[in-house]
């Protein structure tokens, strides 16, 4: 198996355990109205991508990854972890980063919002302290620690919504349209971002270009999977299919 270059940028540290994503006849419904039907897979692959037009859904199959929204029928489960009854467990292993950052940063200053997590998950205050000055170092947030959080441009928000996830250092990371709403600069910088993790990634994205390298893209059409395989392969029929 081929599980990509995850880590470049992190080459010194150890190696993450892995964790398995797979969906059993997974279907999902909003009310009467079903988006996602019978969808079936493993996700073991380190880089992995989704695409698909608007509604086609992506974001709700991103979300039923960690447990944000349950299936209505079928299983999701995280390392044998059922994401229906154990959410929490499920919370840890896979994080996920949110279109639009304002919906994630829930405290007033940058310091306190990262810190939010591993205080919830009730880690010590040591390690807490620890974590944050490294990921504020890590994503060039450390000069911005005591501002308010809200003042920050929409790219150093987005890089602060991703070092809140990080932080409380999931295995896997979920993202849904990470770059829809940033400039050009913010977005390679985003994408750089994502391809130094160490953490597996799932990407949903309508930016083609993050894709390049990736281990694996899944192609949505009217809520069932209807490509998957390497990004040569799906994404050319997914632009000719829209074309
Ligand atoms: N909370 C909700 N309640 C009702 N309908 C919803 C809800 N969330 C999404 N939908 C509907 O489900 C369908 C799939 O939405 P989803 O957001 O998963 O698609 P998507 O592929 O991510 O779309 P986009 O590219 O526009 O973000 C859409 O028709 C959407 O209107």
């Amino acid at each position: 198996m081929h599980w990509g270059r995850r880590g470049a940028a992190a080459a010194d540290a150890p190696p993450l355990p892995r964790t398995a994503v797979e969906l059993r006849d997974v279907t999902h419904a909003y009310g009467e109205r079903t988006v996602l039907s019978d969808v079936t897979l493993t996700l073991t692959e380190s880089r992995i991508g989704v695409i698909g037009a608007n509604g086609s859904g992506k974001s709700t199959f991103a979300r039923l990854l960690n447990g944000l929204v349950v299936p209505t029928a079928g299983t999701v489960l995280v390392d044998g972890l059922d994401t229906r009854t154990q959410v929490r467990e499920v919370r840890r292993q896979v994080g996920f980063v949110f279109q639009d950052p304002d919906a994630q940063i829930v405290h007033p200053t940058v310091a306190e919002d990262v810190a939010f997590g591993p205080t919830n998950q009730g880690r010590p205050a040591d390690e807490i302290a620890r974590r944050v000055d490294e990921v504020l170092d890590r994503y060039g947030l450390d000069g911005h620690r005591d501002h308010p959080a809200h003042l920050l441009s929409g790219g150093q928000k987005q890089l602060l919504a991703i070092a809140g996830v990080l932080v409380m250092e999931p295995q896997r990371v979920v993202f849904d349209e990470p770059t829809t709403l940033l400039d050009l600069v913010n977005t390679r910088r985003v994408a750089q971002v994502i391809e130094g993790l160490r953490q597996d990634v799932v990407v949903v994205t309508h930016h083609l270009d993050l894709l390049a390298g990736f281990d694996r893209v899944l192609v949505f059409e009217d809520g069932r999977l209807a490509a998957d395989g390497s990004p040569a392969e799906t994404v050319p029929w997914y632009v000719a299919r829209n074309a």
